[in-house]
């Protein structure tokens, strides 16, 4: 379920982590309800920046956030940061995990992050931890668990919330097959809901099967946005042309080969 209206747009004077030194600089980034994106780019292009800087987490972010009431109301007024994460789930690609909590441990602390009534909290805790298949290790510590695992806590903490937004970054590294299905389900329900998602990955076949959209950052910037059909236009591509084969073009070819 997509709509005409932006969930959010990011107006990006610069992000960076030295004052002076952007990764990024002014770029524009914007999600509907309900949309998949997915945030492309080379190793470094500064992609997991982009995701900090929402999340409020950069030492130097030069930003315009405008949520969608804001739009809809035709005020020009941004967000501050302490808004923005209670409204975002950052599911990241390193795990953050208490060495000394135990699974449900660290789910307790999520839901009382926002507030999440006792009975609600079970009902979504126990579904996500069958659906990853980690009902059986709850009250184990995820700090032992193997990559996978460790991986599908973090899901299992971000799905928990059930927020405006999803940031993903790198989903399909690390999971197996069965677990990835199980992803896909969660963000197609989500979807239902109007939840929106900007993803970062480097699995290209994978973006283009999910996303509505992309967001190309490359050389300082956003090199190219759009669906694939427009991706394809930017690039010069074929009708024909995957995404891996635009994401090539754009940014390992030189001019002179384009
Ligand atoms: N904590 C940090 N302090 C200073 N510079 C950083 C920090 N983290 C990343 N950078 C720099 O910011 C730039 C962008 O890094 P970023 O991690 O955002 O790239 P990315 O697009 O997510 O890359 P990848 O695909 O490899 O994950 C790189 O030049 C990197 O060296």
């Amino acid at each position: 379920m997509t709509n005409e209206f932006t969930l959010l747009r990011a107006e990006i004077d610069e992000a960076g982590y030295e004052a002076g030194e952007p990764i990024i600089r002014d770029a524009v980034l914007s999600i509907r309800p309900g949309e998949r994106v997915g945030l492309l780019g080379p190793n470094g292009a500064g992609k997991s920046t982009l995701m900090k800087g929402l999340l409020g987490q950069l030492p130097h972010w030069k930003a315009g956030i405008f949520w969608k009431e804001v739009e809809q109301a035709g005020r020009k007024k941004a967000s501050e940061g302490t808004e923005l994460t209670a409204r975002i789930a950052y599911i990241p690609e390193q795990p953050i995990l208490y060495e000394r909590m135990t699974l449900w441990e660290h789910l307790v602390l999520a839901a009382a992050s926002i507030g999440l009534p006792e009975e609600e909290f079970r009902e979504r805790a126990d579904k996500l931890l069958r659906r990853f298949r980690l009902d059986g290790f709850r009250h184990h510590y995820p700090i032992k668990f193997s990559k996978g695992m460790q991986q599908k806590t973090m899901l299992i903490v971000g799905f928990l919330l059930k927020p405006e937004l999803y940031l993903v970054d790198e989903p399909f590294i690390g999971l197996d097959p069965g677990a990835v299905l199980e992803l896909i389900g969660a963000l197609d329900e989500e979807r239902g809901r109007g939840a929106a998602v900007l993803m970062t990955t480097h699995v290209l076949d994978s973006a283009e099967r999910l996303c509505d959209r992309f967001v190309l950052v490359h050389n300082g910037g956003v090199a190219a946005s759009g669906t694939l059909e427009d991706i394809r236009s930017i690039a010069g591509c074929g009708a024909e042309a995957g995404l891996f084969d635009c994401f090539h073009k754009l940014t390992y070819l030189d001019e002179a080969q384009l």
